[in-house]
């Protein structure tokens, strides 16, 4: 399938072909494919072969190749998978292949607008039973729409960047004690997908869920770090505040759809009926298995196959109300956590708030993040012919408060 030869326990295969933003020692950020342990450096290589639109490479963010739009991400994916299959392109490609080790990875995208929705039942229901224990498990809108909020778009940071731990207000002895000032006690992490709009649409337009593939250019990781006592003090009536903006971190490597379309599976049926515009025609489930280490342990395996409501349906509901979307918008599905255990996406689930501390290798205990706690999600999803393709990591310690 390609000519490069790739190790087995190369951080990228020759389909997944993921695109990032990367630069060499005294050179400029530029845009990037990742194949196996390389970088192909695409600006040149667009150049010596005359493609239309090399410029689209030559650029800090992904944000003008992302604007160009659907049949510009489909000719340029078919251009990289005929230079790494096709042996006679060897030559002239592989002065452009940068090995990944002697990269610096940035911010993939210009984020413009952030969405965080709350889309898996399992954590919908452990998240009410620990916030909201003498009410039903699911909010009453759950089932008929995706819950979100809009995030801090400004604070999305790439991969490796540090986790100041967060200061606030929050009631330090629980339910009815003293409010007071500190650095966060319940620092906890959100396992997330992140799907990247590439194509706009205009303020008073619907994005119906059909469009899906025509807007959104791929899926990037997410981690949602959430401080759980400034957040539970904080978010009545209006939702999710400085308990979340601090800092949300995403994987450098954006996974374009297309790598996706052996992902694909039906969502898990939903009752009541879904209003016409949230109708999903065409299966956007995808079946992507995230993978969380805790300073080097694994101590959960999320699985988002079973998300209620897919991204394409995400979409639909954010421009339902006529809200437009601009290129470099990102919207995350919310923490993935499985019905099955093992499958907690969040720490506030996995150690049950606490009540219920996890050992990791070393033998220390945690309930939740400790200064120096480095954390790293990484995913799997099937590609073809029975492969498994690997769709980057997202990582990033904690730095103690000022
Ligand atoms: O139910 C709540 O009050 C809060 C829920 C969350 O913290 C989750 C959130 O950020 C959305 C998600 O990631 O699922
Ligand atoms: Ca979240
Ligand atoms: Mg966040």
């Amino acid at each position: 399938m390609t000519w490069l030869d790739l190790a087995d326990d190369a951080p990228f295969d020759a389909w997944t072909l993921p695109y990032g933003v990367f630069s060499t020692p005294g050179e400029e950020p530029r845009v990037g494919v990742a194949v196996g342990s390389w970088v192909l450096d695409l600006a040149p290589l667009a150049a010596v072969e005359g493609l239309d639109g090399a410029h689209l490479f030559a650029q800090r963010t992904l944000n003008p190749f992302l604007a160009a739009g659907w049949r510009a991400w489909d000719a340029v994916r078919g251009w990289v998978l005929e230079l790494v299959a096709e042996e006679p392109r060897r030559e002239s490609v592989e002065p452009h292949l940068v090995p990944l080790h002697d990269v610096e990875l940035h911010l993939p995208f210009a984020i413009a607008d952030y969405v965080d929705f709350y889309a898996s039942q399992t954590h919908a229901e452990n998240v009410g039973q620990l916030f909201r224990p003498d009410s039903p498990a699911l909010p009453a809108a759950w089932r008929h729409l995706p819950i979100g909020y809009h995030g801090r778009a400004g604070t999305v940071v790439p991969s490796g960047t540090p986790i100041v731990r967060p200061s606030g207000l929050r009631r330090v002895g629980g339910a009815g004690s003293d409010v007071e000032f500190g650095p966060s006690l319940r620092l906890d992490i959100e396992a997330e997908a992140g799907f990247v709009v590439g194509t706009p649409s205009p303020l008073g337009s619907r994005v119906p869920v059909g469009a899906f593939e025509e807007h959104v250019f791929g899926m990037v990781l997410v981690n949602d770090w959430s401080a759980r006592d400034i957040q539970s003090f904080e978010y009545v009536p209006l939702g999710p505040f400085l308990g979340k903006s601090f800092a949300t971190s995403v994987s450098p490597w954006v996974v374009p759809l297309a790598a996706l379309a052996h992902a694909r599976v039906s969502p898990p049926s939903r009752s009541p009926a879904v209003a016409d515009y949230l109708r999903d025609e065409e299966p956007w489930g995808l079946d992507v298995d995230f993978e969380v280490s805790w300073n080097g342990t694994v101590v959960s395996r999320p699985p988002l196959r079973d998300l209620y409501w897919t991204p394409a349906q995400q979409l639909a509901h954010m421009t339902v109300n006529g809200a437009s979307l601009r290129t470099g918008d990102l919207y995350a599905s919310g923490t993935v956590s499985g019905p099955r255990p093992g499958g907690s996406g969040c720490f506030l689930e996995l150690t049950w708030n606490g009540a219920e501390p996890v050992t990791l290798a070393d033998g220390s205990q945690r309930s939740f993040l400790e200064d120096g706690d480095t954390v790293s999600i990484i995913a799997t999803a099937p590609g073809p012919d029975g492969t498994r393709l690997r769709l980057g990591e997202v990582t990033g310690a904690i730095a103690p408060s000022p």
